[in-house]
């Protein structure tokens, strides 16, 4: 074999191999040792390993040290960027025993330590989702659904194509449903009685994301399990996966999931063995994922793949029809877990269907809980609502000496606030004070000295 084909050859392989003769000057280098350590062969060929030292390319030469020792020589190095590389040197001996060849491998070992970090912190998460349960899901109780005009054509539709394997991309911002909405396409699909299974891909590192996709084989990496772990994209197989915030999937891990699903088989990491999969796959974002495509950030030909049916979820301010029945509903829930009897109050639900909801849904759950568990009195009043749903306008403190007319007027001016609150609008409470809206107007430029100019009929904010 001639010695171009020889570097073929050593250029094909993955790691770094650097070759020098018996006195210790480079022979030559693969493209994987340019790669990894950013060293070209043209600037260390022909040089001593000690002129490479001295140049500064390395600081520490294990060929120099296998030279010395007649020895193998494994050394872990951190060269630029932080990386983290295993450097081991072997001598080569000729027929009679003499030093022929010192040939030192590279490998950059930098996403092993990472996975094996993952693999701490994936053991970790698999102990949270063993305790919470991310079960089948026929273990999981049938929660009550309040659908309306606004949702019931998405529910629709996803009900229409759940049976079938396109793929459903659900749009929508958070806390609207999108969870739910996947459960109830998994429920309706022609495997309800395998896994469902949820990953958020938003929140955790690349590298823990890699692992628990895609699992991982035995002894993938210092530290692993014997057995190895098997991923959710393996384990979802003959259910459904949920891939939550999709838009935050990296690109390295979009190309490997495209892979996936062309090929419905997948590569665990450490392995060399393909495992088959077969899953029914369902996205959620609450981003514009179109958009991040344009921006390159997400792939144009995953997106395809995923959005093949797009289902939008609208925010609760967008359907205000759902927020009393969804309020009464969740109202019932919390009593019956914290054993209490509270009802809301009519002006707590007119200033409740108002409010926009900014976490939708969860907010709403969250705010219920809070009231029935924080209750002072059986009914849930406006004052018990927190500030950021119903101002806290309280009247001023009165002084002693202030004259009847100033504490009626301080007096007047909680009444007009309250009921605008409550109403949202100078002209509803207008009417519902039984004075002038212009009457109204007046007094209320008078005590906030700043009533917005456009303001004469519907617009006047609640909170100002
Ligand atoms: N139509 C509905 N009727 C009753 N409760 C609902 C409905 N839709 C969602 N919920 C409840 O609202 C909460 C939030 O829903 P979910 O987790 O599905 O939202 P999400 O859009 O997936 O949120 P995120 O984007 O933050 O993951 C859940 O507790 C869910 O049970």
């Amino acid at each position: 074999m001639n010695n171009r084909d020889l570097q073929r050859i050593i250029d094909a392989l993955q790691d770094g191999v650097y070759i020098t003769d018996a006195k210790g000057i480079t022979l030559t280098v693969n493209k994987a040792y340019e790669r990894i350590t950013g060293i070209q062969r043209h600037k260390v060929v022909g040089l001593h390993m000690s002129e490479v030292v001295k140049a500064g390319y390395i600081s520490r030469s294990v060929s120099l040290e296998v030279l010395r020792e007649l020895q193998p020589v494994t050394l872990v190095q951190t060269i630029h960027d932080s990386r983290k590389i295993v450097v081991s040197g072997t001598p080569m001996f000729d027929s009679t025993g003499d030093l022929e060849y010192i040939v030192t491998t590279v490998r950059d070992v930098t996403e092993l330590l990472r996975a094996k970090h993952a693999q701490e912190q994936l053991q970790e998460l698999l102990t949270v989702r063993d305790t919470y349960g991310l079960t089948p899901s026929t273990n999981v109780p049938a929660q009550d659904l309040i659908v309306s005009k606004a949702t019931r054509a998405s529910y629709e539709l996803a009900r229409r194509v759940a049976s079938t394997s396109a793929k459903v991309l659900i749009e929508g911002e958070t806390g609207t449903g999108k969870t739910m909405l996947a459960r109830f396409i998994h429920q309706h699909s022609a495997t309800p009685e395998g896994p469902f299974l949820e990953l958020n891909c938003a929140a955790m590192p690349e590298a823990l994301l890699e692992a628990e996709l895609f699992g991982y084989a035995p002894g993938a990496f210092t530290g692993a399990s014997s057995k190895g772990k098997p991923g959710l994209l393996e384990v979802a197989s003959g259910g459904t996966l949920l891939l939550d915030e999709i838009g935050d999937l990296p690109l390295s891990l979009q190309a490997k999931l495209l892979k996936v699903l062309s090929e419905n088989r997948l590569l665990p990491v450490g392995g060399t063995e393909f495992k088959p999969t077969n899953f029914r796959l369902v996205c959620a974002t609450h981003r514009q994922l179109r958009q991040q495509v344009e921006q390159g950030k997400f792939r144009e030909d995953l997106f395809y793949r995923i959005s093949v049916v797009p289902v939008t979820l609208p925010s609760l301010r967008e359907r205000r029809e759902e927020i009393t029945p969804l309020l009464q509903h969740y109202l019932n829930v919390f009593n019956q877990q914290h054993e209490h009897d509270c009802s809301w109050s009519n002006e707590c639900l007119t200033v409740l269907k108002r409010y926009d909801w900014p976490g939708n849904i969860r907010e709403l759950m969250n705010l219920t809980e809070r009231m029935v568990v924080t209750a002072e009195s059986a009914v849930i009043q406006l004052q018990h609502l927190p500030s950021e749903v119903f101002p806290d306008w309280q009247p001023r403190e009165v002084a002693d000496d202030e004259s009847l007319k100033a504490r009626v007027d301080n007096f007047e001016q909680h009444i007009i606030e309250m009921a605008l609150a409550e109403h949202g609008t100078t002209r509803a409470a207008a009417a519902v004070l039984g004075i002038d809206q212009s009457t109204l107007v007046k007094k209320l430029k008078r005590w906030r000295n700043q009533v917005p100019k456009s303001d004469t009929s519907e617009l006047t904010p609640v909170k100002n």
